[in-house]
C-alpha cells in the first residue's frame, strides 16, 4: 500500500525507479526489520512500473519471507546481482531516487552500474511520511507515555551527588523497561553544562542549586518520543528561575500557535518572539522543534525557515531553550500532533519548575 503510493508519486514526477537502503524509509515501505545490515549490501529496488525486489544478504533468509527477494552469500559479489535486477527492471539508466543516507562505499559502486541521474529519495518520502495515520499516532502516543512515566520515576530518585553519566544510564534502563528502546542517547546536563544544548553526560556530579536538563525519548514499534524537562536540585539562582519562566511561556505560546494551515515558521516565531522580548534572544541558539516519527529528526522542521503549512496528522516537538554560557540553561520540550485543526500534546509530564 505505502509502496504503491511511492510508485504513484514516482510516476507523477517522472522518476524511473528508486534504490532504498536500510533505514526508516525501508521499514516504512516494507515493514521488514532490516535496520542494521552493516557493510553487507542491502537494497530495495523499485521501478515506476510497480516492480520491486529486495537484494539482501543470506543472513536474512529467516527474516525476509513472502517478499520478492534475491539473496547473496558472503563470498559472492552482490553488485553483480544488483546489476541483474536493474537490467531486469530496465533501470540501468534514467532518473532514480536514491536513499539519502546510503553508505558512500555502496554508492560509489552503484554509480558504476549504469548511467543514472540520482535524486534524493527524501524529496518524495517526506510527502508520504509527514502526515501520520491513526495507527502511527497511536504508536507515538505509547512512546510519549513511556517518556512521561520515566520522568515520574526520575523524580523519585536520589539525584544529589549522582554523576550525569550515571543518571543517563538509569534513564536509559528505565526507558528500556517500559518500551522497545531509546530513541537517542539521553542528555543529562547539570549546572553550567546545561548551557550546551547537546551536552554529552559526563563525570560532573549533580549538586544543590543546579538546574538539570533531562532530554530523552522512548521507541514504540519504531516510533519515537522525545521529551525535555529541566528540574532544580534545591533553589537555583534567581536568574535561572526567571529564564525558566520565559522558556515555559515561549513553549506554551508556540504550542498555542499550532493550527492547521499555519506555517511551521510561525510556530517558531511565537517562541522566538517571547524569548527575544524577555531579552534572551541571543541565547536561543536552535530551532523551536522538529518533526518526529520513525526518525527523531524529520520533517516538518519548526524553524525560522519552516515553509511547511501544518496539517492534521503532523507530529513534531516544541522545545525552545535558553542557554547562558557559564551559568546554565533551560529547555522544555513536548511532542505535539495536529489534531482537529489544533495542537494536542502527546507528552504531558509536569511543566512547572520542580524543585527537589
Ligand atoms: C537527537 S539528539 C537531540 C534531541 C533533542 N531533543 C533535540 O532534538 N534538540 C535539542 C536541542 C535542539 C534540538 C535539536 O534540534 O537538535
Amino acid at each position: 500500500m505505502r509502496l504503491q503510493k511511492l510508485v504513484s508519486l514516482m510516476k507523477e514526477r517522472n522518476f524511473d525507479g528508486a534504490l532504498i537502503s536500510p533505514g526508516t524509509n525501508l521499514y516504512y515501505l516494507t515493514d521488514l526489520h532490516i535496520h542494521e545490515a552493516g557493510e553487507r549490501l542491502t537494497v530495495l529496488v523499485v521501478s515506476a512500473d510497480g516492480d520491486y525486489r529486495l537484494l539482501a544478504p543470506s543472513l536474512y533468509e529467516n527474516v525476509v519471507r513472502n517478499y520478492p527477494v534475491t539473496f547473496w552469500r558472503d563470498g559472492e559479489n552482490p553488485y553483480d546481482k544488483l546489476a541483474w535486477i536493474l537490467a531486469e527492471f530496465h533501470l540501468s539508466g534514467g532518473r532514480l531516487l536514491i536513499e539519502d543516507t546510503m553508505r558512500a562505499d555502496w554508492l560509489m559502486k552503484v554509480i558504476r552500474l549504469g548511467s543514472f541521474e540520482f535524486h534524493p529519495l527524501s524529496s518524495l518520502m517526506r510527502e508520504l511520511r509527514m502526515r501520520k495515520d491513526r495507527h502511527e499516532i497511536e504508536m507515538m502516543g505509547h512512546a510519549a507515555k513511556a517518556a512521561d512515566r520515566v520522568f515520574d520515576e526520575i523524580l523519585s530518585w536520589d539525584l544529589l551527588g549522582m554523576r550525569e553519566r550515571e543518571l543517563a544510564l538509569k534513564i536509559e534502563l528505565a526507558i528500556r523497561e517500559l518500551s522497545d528502546g531509546i530513541s537517542f542517547e539521553p542528555i543529562v546536563a547539570g549546572g553550567e553544562n546545561a548551557a550546551n544544548p547537546h551536552h554529552a553526560p559526563g563525570d560532573r556530579r549533580l549538586r544543590k542549586g543546579d538546574l538539570v536538563i533531562l532530554d530523552y525519548g522512548a521507541k514504540w514499534k519504531g516510533y519515537c518520543s522525545d521529551i525535555t524537562r529541566t528540574i532544580a536540585l534545591g533553589r537555583p539562582d534567581e536568574r535561572l528561575v526567571e529564564i525558566y519562566e520565559v522558556v515555559k511561556e515561549a513553549q506554551e505560546r508556540a504550542y498555542r500557535a499550532v493550527r492547521e494551515g499555519v506555517l511551521a515558521r510561525e510556530v517558531d516565531g511565537a517562541a522566538r518572539e517571547t524569548i527575544a522580548k524577555a531579552g534572551y534572544g541571543e541565547y536561543f541558539t536552535h530551532r523551536t522543534g522538529h518533526g518526529l516519527g520513525l526518525d527523531v529528526h524529520e520533517e516538518p522542521y519548526i524553524g525560522p525557515d519552516g515553509n511547511v503549512a501544518l496539517e492534521n496528522g503532523m507530529t513534531f516537538t516544541i522545545e525552545p531553550g535558553i542557554y547562558v554560557p557559564g551559568l546554565g540553561g533551560v529547555r522544555i520540550e513536548d511532542d505535539v500532533v495536529v489534531h482537529d485543526g489544533r495542537g494536542k500534546r502527546l507528552t504531558r509530564a509536569e511543566r512547572e519548575l520542580i524543585i527537589i
